[in-house]
């Protein structure tokens, strides 16, 4: 077993996203000092976790929030010394294009009686769905603790929990809580705004990642005090990778004889520099980049048999911040004084042209309390398309700073979901095929685990470590 082949020389990761950063800790984790690792990014570390600046304070424009329970993210904040602050937003209004189906109180008493005279026990017991389906989630630390790993996206679902899990990838949000009886209203006027503000996109994504959206709804939500993308510094620095400022344009797999045995198999990465085109051969190469023809845009040579076609696309969505006054009358307050929302979600209607608007803090200053919203601060605006002039004019009623990110943010979903291969030949791994379960940073990361551990037992050929049946019952006895 693992004593009989020597330890890989040279591995790449393709991209420095906290699926590349995470992949080059974990891999330095499993294969020790020995080997090098080089992180190839064409733009900058941290990927989808990036700050915009707005009047010298840096805000969150991507990957913002965390749950509680975002173990690996949790972890790495405390290797690296970072420091967790809470996320705290202000009250919340469901508004619907011409009124607000849901106004948040300050009274805590009287919104779980708003709760129950709009949407009766529906609230609790989606609050218990998730749960339950977060309990099965957490099963993954414990497997990937023991060194278990999965080679397929589907494997490493069906071990957390199941053909349920699977499942949940062929229907819809819609179909999945409809199925468990959840009113149309509380679909409606809940969980729909909920995956508009976290996926911009409806109840028609897959149950599974509506399911995620829902729990990044929850209480205990936290970010990385001076901003998400530091855990991505962190990860390379502590990593010891080397990181190559270049453009990936292609892979090929390369066969070099040997004088002592058998020929060597190893893979050709061709990336532009500034300085031009060149290239490397590495024994293991990890792709942490979306891959279709509008993304990484990767051309895999001569792989027999070939490397599949990523053809399906990415969800667009922008990021607006502006610093300014809102506008209460847009949403139908005549008299501003009496409009206190920090964060305003939308119900389904083609006349809108946002999917959410909410005060938001630095990344310095994260915790602190917030501004009361009229006054003059800076909102987070998600909407599909970039915000016209007017559109803008709309939303507030004087502004004085705006700075937009355009995103291909995460997949568009259209169940049933098939999910994308981790191993795309012999030594060449994928972690963003998980994405189309979820895309959340902690989906990253534990793909980036479970990739490494593969590519690990795979090298040393350590098959009872690999996608193990039944783990849960399994790991129950062990300490
Ligand atoms: C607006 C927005 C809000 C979000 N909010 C949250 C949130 O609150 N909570 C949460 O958990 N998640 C959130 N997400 C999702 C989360 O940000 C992503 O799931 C996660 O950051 C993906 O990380 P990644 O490393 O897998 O991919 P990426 O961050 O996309 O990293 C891929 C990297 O590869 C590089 N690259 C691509 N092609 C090549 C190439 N050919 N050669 C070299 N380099 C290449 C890219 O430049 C990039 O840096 C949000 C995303 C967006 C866009
Ligand atoms: C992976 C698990 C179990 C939980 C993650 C839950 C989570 C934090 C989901 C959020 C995902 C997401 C894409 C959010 C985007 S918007 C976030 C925020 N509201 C903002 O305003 O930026």
């Amino acid at each position: 077993r693992g004593e009989q082949r020597g330890a890989p020389g040279r591995i790449a990761v393709v991209g420095g996203g906290i699926g590349g950063t995470a992949a080059a800790y974990f891999l330095r984790e499993k294969f020790g000092r020995g080997v090098r690792i080089e992180v190839l990014e064409r733009e900058a570390v941290g990927g989808r976790l990036a700050t915009l600046e707005v009047e010298g304070e840096g805000y969150e424009a991507g990957g913002s929030v965390l749950h509680p329970l975002n173990l690996h993210m949790k972890h790495f904040v405390k290797e690296l010394g970072l420091s967790a602050a809470p996320v705290s937003s202000g009250l919340a209004g469901i508004y619907n294009g011409e009124e607000f189906v849901f106004e948040e109180s300050s009274w805590y008493i009287i919104n779980v009686l708003k709760l129950l005279w709009h949407y009766g026990l529906n609230p609790l017991r989606m609050y218990m769905w998730v749960e339950d389906i977060l309990d099965k989630f957490m099963r993954i630390y414990r497997y990937q603790t023991y060194d278990y790993t999965f080679s397929s996206n589907e494997r490493l679902l069906h071990a957390l929990g199941g053909n349920d899990f699977t499942q949940m990838l062929n229907q819809t949000i819609d179909e999945a809580m409809q199925k468990a009886s959840f009113s149309h209203k509380f679909i409606n006027e809940v969980v729909c705004p909920t995956m508009r503000v976290n996926y911009g996109q409806g109840v028609n994504i897959n149950g599974f990642v509506g399911a995620v959206s829902l729990a990044g709804a929850e209480s205990g939500l936290w970010s990385v005090k001076g901003g998400n993308k530091l855990v991505c510094t962190g990860l390379i620095y502590t990593s010891k990778a080397e990181v190559i400022s270049g453009t990936v344009l292609s892979i090929e797999p390369k066969t070099r004889p040997r004088s002592t045995g058998d020929p060597v198999k190893l893979y050709q990465v061709t990336y532009n520099t500034t300085a031009g085109v060149t290239g490397d051969m590495y024994d293991i190469v990890v792709i942490a980049a979306p891959l279709n023809r509008r993304m990484a845009n990767i051309t895999f040579k001569n792989f027999n048999p070939p490397v599949p076609e990523f053809s399906s696309p990415y969800h667009q969505t922008v990021a607006t911040l502006v610093h300014g006054r809102l506008n209460a009358s847009f949403f139908g307050y005549q008299d501003p004084s009496a409009f206190r929302f920090g964060a305003i979600f939308t119900t389904e209607n083609p006349k809108l042209f946002i999917n959410s608007l909410g005060v938001v803090s630095p990344v310095e200053k994260k915790g602190e309390e917030g501004k009361l919203p009229l006054q003059s601060a800076v909102w987070k605006v998600f909407s599909k398309e970039v915000l016209t002039k007017e559109q803008l004019s709309l939303l507030f009623s004087s502004y004085d700073s705006v700075k937009v990110k355009k995103w291909l943010a995460y997949p568009h979903y259209s169940p049933p979901e098939p999910l994308p291969p981790i191993i795309l030949h012999e030594q060449l791994y994928y972690l963003n095929g998980i994405e189309w379960a979820a895309s959340a940073m902690e989906m990253s990361a534990i793909a980036a685990k479970n990739a490494a551990l593969l590519a690990y037992h795979r090298w040393y050929g350590n098959a009872d470590k690999i996608d193990q049946e039944d783990l849960h019952e399994k790991l129950k006895t062990e300490l």
